[in-house]
């Protein structure tokens, strides 16, 4: 090697030594990330105190030793009122909590029907992990007024009581209430039943219910073949109260993202009167103050702000719509109670069932007096209002009469008539649970018997009547014509149906001139 050669040769292997060098600090050098670590003071149920982070927000995620994750509630200068949300067994003070600088968050997307998830998106089914690619907060703003459209369209239930008397539209809110074991729920899965092959996606929120009753909707989901366009987002009345409390707000997210993508969707919250203990606990644990019946004082907000997430989108905004079925629980017949009647007052409407008539089987128990659909109205097919418009007068009329004739007052002809005939349109209303009626099958049905078609028949024969005009359903398409067509059934249309009625049942009507 000569000296130049060699003069090179050194100063390559000097430079390649530097090079790696360089490379092995680099790689050595500790990366600095920094974290803002708090340290817990007490723990209560499903609540956690925590000191040291100054910089914490309202509604952030903190994570907790052992994976345990929760939500800053209450921020002050002293520290944080966190809410758990999860097994907090494990916890005790002065252990570590750490900032995520997130909110909590739920996936989202259509990988999610079909699922039962917990409101973390954890999987409670045996499908295996929850894979989506999306995730929303579970906390957002309501829809802006002007991204709004009037509610038009039908959101049909198959109960022949709610479709024909108290109508719900895609984007409602309908609350249904009533004491416990009144059928609450019963109402709540026949609506997501009948949502089959009708484009509307559903999400079912289970908060604080029995682990058993659960399962048990779930299995009849399944049963009728309603999982496929379904997600069940569950908590259990044994979780911490903190999930219970973001359970419903998860679910919304989920239901949103269905919505924004241009679908109709149906969500129930099952139910409201467990949400709100959450929160009471939550609040009580908190130390913050107390209102009417120890519930704190935003609770009306904690509703509303859940249940302004429920609408109609305009065309421009994707055009889908959220319909929200929200369950509450009344003590006592008490529909005065503070909850009820927050609730009363956010919905467009109320389905109130009654245990006097769930007791005397009248089921579905629906009180007609006591019910109402705000906006429905204006959505009800025009061939079904034509045959149904006077029906929720009339039968409110009835149950007034008949209350009076129990006095052992003397009737006279006529109101006796008008009571056997109200008694005829009690008994077609009603029906099984899992048992949905399309519209054109509720408006022959409702038309024969408001044509007092069904006057003549006994009592015990109405079922087996509605059978058979369910059966003759398929020779008569004018009725499935005109709901297609948006129109109402003419007086005429309405004879012509009735006469043939009459003729496949063997029912001499009464309104029809003898042969
Ligand atoms: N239309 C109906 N016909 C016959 N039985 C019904 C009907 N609706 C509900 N039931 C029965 O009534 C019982 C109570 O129904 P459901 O569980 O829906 O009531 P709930 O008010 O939701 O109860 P909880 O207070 O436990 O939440 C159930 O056994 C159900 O099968």
């Amino acid at each position: 090697m000569t000296p130049d050669n060699y003069d090179t040769h050194f100063q390559t292997s000097i430079q390649t030594t530097r090079d790696s060098v360089n490379k092995a600090l680099e790689a050595a050098r500790p990366t600095l990330d920094p974290r803002e670590v708090g340290r817990v003071t007490t723990v209560g149920r499903g609540v956690a105190m925590v000191t040291g982070l100054s910089g914490v927000r309202s509604e952030e995620l903190l994570v907790f030793p052992g994976d345990l994750y929760g939500m800053a509630l209450n921020v002050d200068k002293d520290g944080a009122g966190v809410v758990l949300l999860g097994d907090y067994g494990h916890l005790g003070a002065g252990q570590e909590v750490r900032r995520t600088r997130r909110v909590v968050d739920v996936p989202v997307g259509n990988e999610l029907l079909g699922r039962v998830i917990a409101p973390t998106g954890f999987p409670l089914d045996d499908l295996g992990p929850v894979v989506t690619t999306d995730r929303l907060p579970i906390e957002r703003e309501a829809p802006p007024i002007m991204h709004r459209d009037p509610v038009t369209t039908p959101l049909e239930t198959g109960i022949k009581s709610v479709d024909a008397l108290i109508p719900i539209g895609r984007g409602q809110r309908e609350l249904i209430l009533g004491d416990r074991q009144t059928g609450k729920t019963s109402i709540a899965v026949d609506t997501i039943i009948n949502q089959k092959d009708k484009d509307v996606l559903c999400v079912y929120c289970a908060i604080g219910q029995r682990a058993a009753g659960t399962a048990t909707v779930i299995h009849d989901l399944r049963e009728h073949g309603a999982m496929e366009y379904t997600t069940v987002v569950v908590v259990d009345g044994d979780d911490p109260p903190g999930l219970q409390f973001i359970a419903p707000y998860a679910a919304t997210s989920i239901a949103e993202h269905f919505m924004e993508q241009g679908h109709d969707v149906l969500i129930v919250y099952d139910d409201l009167t467990r949400h709100a203990q959450a929160y009471r606990e939550l609040s009580l644990l908190l130390e913050r103050p107390p209102g009417r019946e120890a519930f704190p004082g935003d609770i009306f907000y904690v509703h509303s702000r859940l249940l302004e997430r429920s609408t109609h989108l305009r065309k421009e905004y994707g055009g889908g719509s959220l319909t929200g079925l929200p369950i509450i629980e009344t003590e006592a017949q008490n529909i005065s109670a503070y909850i009820p009647t927050n609730l009363i007052s956010i919905t467009d409407g109320q389905i109130y069932l009654s245990p006097d008539l769930f007791q005397k089987g009248v089921l579905p128990a629906v009180d007609v007096g006591k019910s109402v659909s705000r906006v429905g109205g204006k959505t009800q097919y025009p061939a079904f209002r034509s045959v149904a418009g006077q029906l929720r007068l009339s039968y409110s009329q009835f149950e007034e009469l008949e209350a009076f004739s129990r006095f052992g007052t003397r009737l006279d002809d006529a109101t006796m008539a008008t009571i056997e005939h109200g008694r005829r349109v009690r008994e077609v209303l009603k029906q099984k649970p899992f048992s949905p009626l399309s519209s054109a099958e509720q408006i022959a049905v409702l038309l024969a018997v408001s044509g007092n078609l069904l006057d003549t028949v006994p009592l015990e024969d109405i079922p087996a009547m509605e059978t058979r005009i369910r059966e003759f359903m398929p020779q008569l398409p004018e009725i499935s014509a005109a709901i297609q067509d948006n129109t109402p059934l003419s007086s005429d249309q309405q004879g012509t149906l009735l006469a043939r009625m009459a003729e496949h049942l063997g029912i001499q009507p009464p309104d029809l001139p003898t042969t």
